[in-house]
């Protein structure tokens, strides 16, 4: 068997490396020998500090051999320290804290080689397809270097190229990897609830989508698109002609890094503004389109002179299901509510907790350690303070976090991080809640007024506080408008399907057999000042003038 079939295969199959290696194993012991000295070398030093008890006093010192050695390893590794970097469940604290540094850890490849690499793979010398190419890479990260162009036709662009030899690399790794999962499942101790060989398969599925550029390519249109009539929000164009799975040419994007708070604060940017940019398009790749950016560390977004947001690096994204974002949608408003019963419901359906599991003694955790963090205000909400407390969490109750949430958990964390960088007084929850209350009361589609009158009701009862806190949390949302969210809301209570609704609200309103005028006057000072009586009396005239047309229309 030669060579060639590992370094061009486009999809990871571990039989085929299997097979491949199986005939070269002088190869995979040499890599196996150096791969066990460094990390036993590593596990020494542990026991060292252990046996001499400094560890308190080393551990930052490990954390950081533990990065050097994983960076050292290659690409692989880094990977592997990347992705751990989103695992509280897994990892020690302090050496969480190290392996998020994981990222452009890399030094630079050799400018010949790359530029060979971009002719070989576009079949053309590169005066013929770029008028100007810088001789330097403008950045070097895990799996490839950026530089930076002019297309003849005049237009900027980057153009990333990929490291050498990079499938011979990573297929080494994961064929070692897989086999020392198998070999060692039995004798580690974690609490993973899946076999440790299909955690090295997705890792490996995933690694070999991120190293075919035409991917990138494909994921950042489908990005775009979702994005389309979204003026803040920019995505870079691709050009096509100039890309192969080795080589991605895209539109280059002027602007500043937000890692770069100064220069953003320098050109006069409205960071306030960026932060609600960032946050409430994360939320949107999240609860509305399903397709999101797992990686957008602050290196990867761009604050553009004219205030609009860029996102690049489109490598690693993932697809949630339609009743995933819904959960989702549902654990926020739980969690504001401090609803801890119906949460660790919401857990159970995320997968964070086997439905065999007995949530009894979880919700009274759940509650101490939620409870804390959100305090008295839910404006104190903070991601991290929540997924440290969860972490510990995790070692007493069998929680454990499916693979697509840890990489939603670390898109969260870091758009917070990020967020706190350029305005430490932020509370993702100030503009993440008016987002979700907003989608909940403006209920666009079937499924969400389905969830708006779940959380509108608890055991049968019409809760009157949840909507007011809605309603005012909503209208701190400056893009939010009352009067179009309330003519949706009637055309709803007056059509066939709200004809549940509209029991319950009757219900409600004469429960314990009284009138429950109180309640109503307070929601309606809440509202009267954005629905005027006028306007409402027009919107009600117009969603019944329109029920009367659709039901004529009906008839004939
Ligand atoms: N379209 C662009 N416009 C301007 N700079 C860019 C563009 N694309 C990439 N860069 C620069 O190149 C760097 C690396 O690019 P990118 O993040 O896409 O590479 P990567 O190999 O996927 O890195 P990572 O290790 O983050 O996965 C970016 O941080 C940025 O500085």
């Amino acid at each position: 068997m030669s060579q060639q079939p590992i370094a061009q295969s486009r999809r990871y199959d571990p039989i085929e490396i299997a097979q491949y290696y199986k005939y070269r194993p002088w190869r995979a012991i040499w890599r196996a020998i150096t791969i066990v000295s460094l990390f036993a070398w590593f596990v020494i030093g542990l026991k060292w500090d252990s046996w001499r008890q400094r560890e308190e006093e080393n551990k930052l010192k490990r954390a950081a051999q533990l990065r050097e050695m994983l960076t050292h390893l290659g690409p692989t590794f880094i990977k592997v320290g990347q992705a751990l970097s989103t695992r509280p469940d897994l990892v020690r604290k302090d050496f969480l804290e190290e392996l998020v540094k994981l990222q452009d850890q890399l030094p630079p490849f050799d400018n010949a080689i790359a530029f060979a690499r971009i002719e070989q793979e576009l079949g053309r010398p590169i005066a013929q397809m770029y008028g100007e190419i810088s001789p330097n890479p403008v950045a070097a990260a895990s799996l490839g270097q950026v530089y930076r162009a002019r297309l003849k036709t005049g237009e900027e662009v980057a153009v990333k190229v990929q490291r050498p030899n990079l499938r011979p690399i990573i297929t080494l790794d994961l064929y070692l990897m897989r086999w020392a999962a198998s070999w060692l499942a039995p004798w580690l101790p974690l609490n993973l609830g899946h076999d440790l060989t299909l955690i090295v398969d997705e890792f490996g599925t995933k690694l070999f989508e991120e190293i075919d550029y035409l991917n990138e390519g494909r994921n950042a249109e489908k990005f775009a698109s979702n994005f389309q009539n979204d003026p803040r929000v920019k995505v870079p164009a691709i050009y096509w002609r100039y890309c192969s799975s080795r080589v991605l040419t895209l539109e280059w994007i002027n602007g500043f890094k937000l890692t770069d708070t100064k220069a953003v604060k320098a050109a006069g940017l409205d960071t306030d503004t960026l932060i609600e940019i960032g946050v409430t398009s994360g939320l949107q790749q999240l609860l509305e389109y399903g397709f999101f950016h797992a990686d957008p560390h602050p290196g990867n977004l761009f604050a553009m002179p004219d205030g609009r947001m860029a996102y690049i690096d489109f490598g690693m994204m993932d697809q949630l299901e339609q009743s995933t974002k819904e959960t989702l949608v549902d654990a926020v408003v739980h969690l504001i509510n401090k609803d801890y019963d119906d949460l660790a419901v919401d857990f159970v359906n995320l997968g964070f907790l086997t439905p065999q599991t007995d949530i009894k003694p979880i919700v009274p955790a759940l509650e101490a350690v939620l409870g804390d963090a959100i305090g008295q205000n839910v404006g104190d909400f903070n991601f991290k303070t929540i997924t440290d407390k969860f972490s510990e969490l995790m070692y007493d109750y069998p929680f454990r976090v499916p693979a697509k949430f840890a990489l939603i958990i670390r898109s969260l964390v870091t758009q917070e991080g990020l967020a706190l960088s350029l305005n430490p007084q932020f509370k993702i929850v100030e503009v993440a809640y008016p987002y979700v209350a907003k989608r909940l009361l403006t209920g666009e589609t079937p499924q969400l007024r389905r969830r708006l009158i779940e959380v509108l009701f608890k055991d049968g009862k019409f809760k009157w506080q949840r909507l007011e806190n809605m309603i005012a949390i909503a209208r701190t949302d400056n893009n939010f408008d009352l009067l179009p969210t309330a003519q949706l809301g009637l055309q709803y209570l007056l059509s066939q399907e709200g004809s549940f609704l509209r029991r319950q609200l009757l219900l409600a309103l004469t429960e314990d057999d009284r009138l429950h005028t109180a309640e109503v006057r307070r929601l309606w000072d809440l509202v009267k000042d954005d629905l005027k009586p006028a306007q409402l009396f027009n919107v009600a005239l117009s969603v019944v003038a329109g029920n009367i047309l659709d039901e004529r229309a009906a008839l004939f």
